[in-house]
């Protein structure tokens, strides 16, 4: 299904004002678009333990998981000052679900670069020999 890449956009900059980030001071905001069109956004939040901290990619597949979606197209990742790249873990969780396009940008999202998943995790594993997301039906 098409999607609007600027509605994608725009909801990664406005959740990346709701981070909690007093560790790091490196607000993210996530849009999770799914193959049926919804989108779902997710921001980092941050714990004094710090390796309990969460990252806005998997916030927003729990969002997207907890409402029966599990097939995505794309996720729109926005960084303030810097643009950010999806650290392994998250890539791996993404991987769970298929493959999608990935957007990295930063302050209103002029400067995107973009990537696909399969490249960024590169002979990825799956538990499934089929395809990935399968066991989870
Ligand atoms: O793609 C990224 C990169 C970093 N972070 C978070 C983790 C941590 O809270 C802060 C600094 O790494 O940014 C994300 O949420 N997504």
């Amino acid at each position: 299904m098409a999607y609007s890449l600027q509605e994608l956009k725009e909801q990664a900059r406005q959740v990346r004002d709701r981070a909690y980030v007093p560790y790091s001071h490196f607000p993210v905001g996530a849009a999770l678009v799914g193959k049926d069109g919804q989108i779902f956004s997710g921001c980092n939040v941050e714990n004094a333990s710090y390796p309990l901290g969460m990252c806005a990619e998997r916030a927003c597949v729990s969002m997207a998981l907890a409402a029966g979606v599990r097939s995505f197209e794309a996720i729109w990742i926005m960084g303030e000052r810097e643009r950010p790249m999806p650290c392994g873990g998250c890539r791996q969780v993404l991987s769970e679900f298929g493959d999608l396009q990935i957007f990295v940008a930063s302050g209103d999202g002029d400067d995107v670069k973009s990537y696909w998943l399969h490249d960024l995790l590169p002979e990825s594993f799956h538990w499934s020999p089929t395809h990935p997301g399968e066991l989870a039906e």
